[in-house]
Parts: C-alpha cells; sequence; structure tokens
C-alpha cells in the first residue's frame, strides 16, 4: 500500500521522452491552467525542434536534449519530478516514486519508453544502444576495440555499420538480406555498395547539441571528447536516441583501418563464451574462425565462432512496463507493450499510454501499421494527451489523421529513405504487385501495388516522390491503366496527375 500523497495533480505523465513531453504540451495547448506532473527518470527532457510537416503525413525533425526548466518556465502549472516511478496502485490512482513520494492523478499516462532487448544480460562486452549514457559507453569501449561484432538486422545495426570506423565489424543478421525491418532485398543490394566504398565526408559537424547531459556547472555536449557522464550511477533508463544521434558522434576503433564490414548472412546466436568457456567448451571442435585471444567469442549458427572485442546487441526493444505491472491488472499484448485502444487508453480505468511502451490495439487503417520510431512516439504522445484534454473538457475527439497512412523519413547509408503505407507489402500475402526503378548510387523506387492501387513505396536517394506518392496512396486511384510508366523517368509524374 503506498503512503501518504504529497499532491494530487489532475494529469500525471511518466516520462520525459518525446511521448511524455509531447503528451504534455498538447495538455497544456488545451487547458492553459492544467494541473499537471511529468515524473521522470532522467535528468533531462526530450525536445522537438525544426518540426517540418514535409507533405500530409510525412515530417522532419530535429530532438535536443533540455533541462526541465525549460517546460517548467514555459508552463508555470507544470510540475516536473525527479525520479523513478516504482509503483503504480491503479486502483487508488496514485504512482510511488523511487525518492519514497507518492503523487494522486485524476488521469495518468504512461510514456516510459523501453530498453534494449538484449542477447544476454550481465556481460560487460555485450552493449545494447538506447540512450546517451549506452551510446558513451559504447563509444567507450569501441575505442579500445579491434574487432566488434553487430547482432541485429533493424535501425542500430544499419546505422552502426556504416558509421564505425578504424575497427573490423562482423555484422550477423538472420535474414538473407540486410535492413530488413526497414526494407527488401532489392532495397538492400542498391545499399550495399554504399558499405564497401569509402564515406563521403559528413556534409557538416551537428551545430546543435544534440545529445547532452545536464552536468552541476551546465548543459554539456556529448562528443567524443567528453568524460563519460553517469547519472548519478542510477540504473535508470534514460530517454531514447532518434534522429541523428550519431551525426558529430565520433564512433572510432582502435585500428588504422576504415570501414570494414563483412555480413553473415541468415544466422543466429548459438552462445556467447568468455575466453575460458571456449577453452573448456564440450565441444572440442569449436575453433574460432580467426586466432587471436579476445575477450568475448560468439557462435553463430552458420557454424563459424568469431573473437572480438564488443558484441553490440541490437536487437531490437521491450516496452518499459515493469514497474506498473505488480498488483495492476494491465493487457499486455504479445510484444510486451501495453495494449492501448484508439483513444490511447489501456485497460486499466484513467490510465493512458504512449510511445514504445505502448502497444497499438485498436483496428488499424490498413495502410498504417505500428513501428517504434520517434515520429509514433511524438505522434502517439500527442494524440494521448489530446484524448485526455477531450476526457477531461467532455469533448469528442477524433482518430488524428497521422494513423491513416504509416510514413517515415530517415536516413541510411547516408541516403535520404522515405518509407509509406505497407513499403514491405506487409500482411498482403500474395496479392500484390511490385514496380521497381533503380538508377546504381543515385535512388531506388519500389511502389507496392495491390488491386491496381498503390498501397506503399520505398523511396530512397533524392527521389522527390513522397509527396505525389502518398497522395496516391491516400486517394487510393486505380493505377492500372498507367501500369509500368507510373515509373518511367522520362515523365514527370507530378504533372502526370494533376
Ligand atoms: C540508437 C537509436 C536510434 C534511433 N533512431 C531513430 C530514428 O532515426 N528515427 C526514429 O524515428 N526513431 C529512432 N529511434 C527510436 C526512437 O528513439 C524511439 O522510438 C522514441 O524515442 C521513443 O520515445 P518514448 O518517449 O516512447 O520513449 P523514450 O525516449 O525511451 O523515453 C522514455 C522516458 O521514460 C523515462 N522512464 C522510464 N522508466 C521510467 C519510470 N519508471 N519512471 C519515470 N520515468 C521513466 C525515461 O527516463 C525516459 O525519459 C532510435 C532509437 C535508438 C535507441
Ligand atoms: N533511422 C531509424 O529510423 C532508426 C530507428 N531505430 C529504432 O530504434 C529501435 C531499436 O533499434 P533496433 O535495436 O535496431 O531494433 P529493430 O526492431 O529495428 O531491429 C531489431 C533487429 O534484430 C533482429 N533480432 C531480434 N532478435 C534477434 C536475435 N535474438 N538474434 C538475431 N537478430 C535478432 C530483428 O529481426 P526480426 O525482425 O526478424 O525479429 C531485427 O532485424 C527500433 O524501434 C528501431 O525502429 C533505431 C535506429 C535508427
Amino acid at each position: 500500500m503506498a503512503g501518504e500523497r504529497e499532491k494530487t495533480f489532475q494529469f500525471v505523465v511518466v516520462g520525459g521522452g518525446i511521448a511524455g513531453v509531447t503528451c504534455v504540451e498538447q495538455l497544456f495547448t488545451q487547458i492553459p491552467s492544467a494541473d499537471v506532473a511529468l515524473v521522470t527518470a532522467s535528468p533531462h527532457i526530450k525536445a522537438v525542434t525544426n518540426h517540418k510537416q514535409v507533405s500530409r503525413t510525412v515530417e522532419e525533425f530535429d530532438v535536443e536534449e533540455r533541462p526541465p526548466s525549460v517546460l517548467e518556465e514555459k508552463f508555470p502549472t507544470l510540475s516536473v519530478i525527479h525520479s523513478a516511478v516504482k509503483s503504480l496502485h491503479a486502483q487508488s490512482h496514485c504512482v510511488e516514486t523511487e525518492d519514497g513520494r507518492v503523487f494522486g492523478y485524476g488521469m495518468l499516462c504512461i510514456c516510459s519508453g523501453g530498453r534494449p532487448k538484449l542477447l544476454t544480460r550481465g556481460s560487460p562486452h555485450v552493449l545494447g544502444i538506447r540512450d546517451t549514457d549506452s551510446a558513451q559507453e559504447f563509444q567507450k569501449c569501441l575505442s579500445k576495440a579491434k574487432r566488434i561484432v553487430v547482432v541485429g538486422n533493424g535501425g542500430i545495426a544499419l546505422e552502426l555499420v556504416y558509421k564505425v570506423e578504424g575497427c573490423e565489424v562482423i555484422w550477423a543478421v538472420k535474414d538473407k538480406a540486410i535492413g530488413n525491418t526497414f526494407f527488401d532485398a532489392g532495397a538492400a543490394q542498391f545499399l550495399i555498395p554504399s558499405l564497401e566504398a569509402d564515406k563521403p565526408q559528413e556534409a557538416a559537424p551537428c551545430k546543435r547539441p544534440c545529445y547532452t547531459t545536464e552536468e552541476p556547472g551546465g548543459v554539456q555536449t556529448f562528443t567524443a571528447d567528453r568524460n563519460v557522464h553517469k547519472h548519478g550511477g542510477s540504473a535508470n533508463p534514460g530517454s531514447a536516441l532518434g534522429p541523428d544521434w550519431h551525426r558529430g558522434i565520433v564512433l572510432r576503433g582502435a585500428e588504422q583501418v576504415s570501414r570494414r564490414v563483412s555480413v553473415e548472412y541468415q544466422c543466429e546466436v548459438v552462445k556467447i563464451y568468455t575466453p575460458e568457456e571456449l577453452l573448456h567448451s564440450a565441444e572440442q571442435t569449436l575453433k574460432p574462425e580467426s586466432a587471436g585471444s579476445w575477450p568475448v567469442y560468439i557462435q553463430l549458427t552458420n557454424g563459424k565462432t568469431f573473437g572480438c572485442d564488443i558484441i553490440v546487441s541490437a536487437t531490437g526493444v521491450v516496452p518499459n512496463t515493469d514497474p506498473f505491472l505488480p498488483g495492476n491488472s494491465f493487457a499486455l499484448a504479445e510484444d510486451g507493450g501495453l495494449q492501448v485502444d484508439d483513444h490511447m487508453m489501456t485497460s486499466e480505468p484513467d490510465i493512458y499510454a504512449a510511445g514504445d511502451v505502448c502497444t497499438a490495439c485498436w483496428e488499424p487503417s490498413p495502410l498504417w501499421h505500428q513501428m517504434r520510431l520517434w515520429t509514433q512516439a511524438r505522434q502517439m504522445g500527442c494524440y494521448a494527451g489530446r484524448c485526455m484534454a477531450a476526457r477531461f473538457l467532455s469533448e469528442p475527439v477524433e482518430m488524428d489523421f497521422c494513423f491513416e497512412l504509416f510514413s517515415h523519413l530517415t536516413t541510411f547509408f547516408n541516403y535520404k529513405v522515405v518509407l509509406l503505407g505497407k513499403f514491405n507489402a506487409q500482411g498482403l500475402g500474395s496479392d500484390h504487385q511490385l514496380l521497381l526503378r533503380c538508377t546504381k548510387g543515385q535512388e531506388y523506387v519500389k511502389v507496392v501495388l495491390s488491386g491496381g492501387r498503390m498501397v506503399g513505396a520505398v523511396l530512397i536517394g533524392e527521389t522527390d516522390l513522397e509527396e505525389t506518392f502518398e497522395n496516391l496512396i491516400l486517394n487510393q486511384m486505380d493505377l492500372t491503366p498507367y501500369g509500368e510508366e507510373l515509373l518511367n523517368p522520362n515523365i514527370d509524374i507530378e504533372d502526370y496527375f494533376d
């Protein structure tokens, strides 16, 4: 049972990541005098800056870490509570923080993000990357490394294998092609030469302080030169990194080589060994692929065993639900996320959730699906805030338009990448047709059609097609008469559909 309440707020939001901060901002947009508490484990909060609506659903923005006082100055009735939530008592509508305080709430929004789903816990040589601290830890270990193994085939792996220099990288992927969470084998083939080529110079050093940690003396920028800073040794998770986190950061190993990546396809991890375990391994035949004495060894299902300095487990995220579950009866999705309905409400009364911690369990638009991304954390946080405020004000609320069409704008291997709708023909079975256009080193355009209508697209490079394709997907026009002309580079497609 929780102790005595220090205060009861109309709204309590847990988590200072993009979902939580956007939720708070939205609450104040609709109810300027709202009585809100933001309870967060990390000493800084995330702020969206330079937001640009590229088209109806595609958006682009920067993210900065800021001291929470910035939010408190902007919203005088906001209280930021710097402590992790230790427990939640859904029945009695209160949360208890690690520093022993208890706060009541009228409505609660859980935006506690996720944590890396590590291959193994407790090994100093197996790292996950999530927040500023873990990125710094990686950077520090990498600086002494001659070889690393990256396991996983999603966003973090794609970014790391391209970025890391001065070190041999062995990249173990489950699939036949790289980047399976974001694109297909064709796009992978388009991108692979970039891994072998020399990297173009980074356009410009990052001018803005992307990721910072607050020091008593002020705010420090996260660069290669700064000392490693731990938040008081706390095990509390910080907010997830996001767009551009590696820009302006040196990710360099101990060797004088540039990038050297070899990909091990279609394999998973059998076991991770310490040198002693390897020596005494029951499998006498277990021979590391290369001689040498390494601090850790990894055995893969393709029969190979590699010694290395670090294993990066880039194998996805697990929703951060631990403190909220005991004593409550949240409905959880298969991926461990808090189930939310079309108003971002969990199964517990007056409790909402948004961002990486939740799993969208409403009947989605046929062209939208959840991916744990910055954009969706922002959209969900904003929509959760809207739903909470609307309920408080007894106003109706409609599903936000952003959930009509999946869209994601990012950069991989120095190429602009735009993903729209069912970009990988997700859930379409064989009921689809693909149109492709590819110019080596320049652009890769893939369109997914179903019943003659465009349902998804992958655009790599400066294609300038995102807006037109977004419109074609949204208006579901029958494109059968146009056939392959749709991707004819000699036709200005924008004029075509005007
Ligand atoms: C390395 C990396 C690169 C990425 N790159 C991109 C990208 O390029 N584009 C993109 O769209 N997405 C990217 N993502 C994903 C994106 O960062 C996340 O989807 C997004 O940040 C999730 O936001 P969130 O607010 O839900 O969670 P988080 O940002 O994880 O924030 C959670 C917050 O909750 C707090 N918290 C946790 N537990 C508690 C507790 N018990 N009590 C109080 N507070 C708590 C944390 O301290 C934190 O402030 C990347 C992720 C990583 C790790
Ligand atoms: N530019 C961007 O948009 C970026 C986005 N992110 C986001 O940050 C989050 C974390 O990134 P990341 O960790 O790369 O997660 P992702 O979900 O992107 O990718 C995880 C990858 O690891 C694979 N995997 C899972 N378990 C294992 C295992 N036991 N052995 C081998 N492979 C495994 C998955 O395969 P399978 O799918 O088959 O399970 C998948 O390929 C994600 O939400 C991601 O979307 C991160 C970086 C950049």
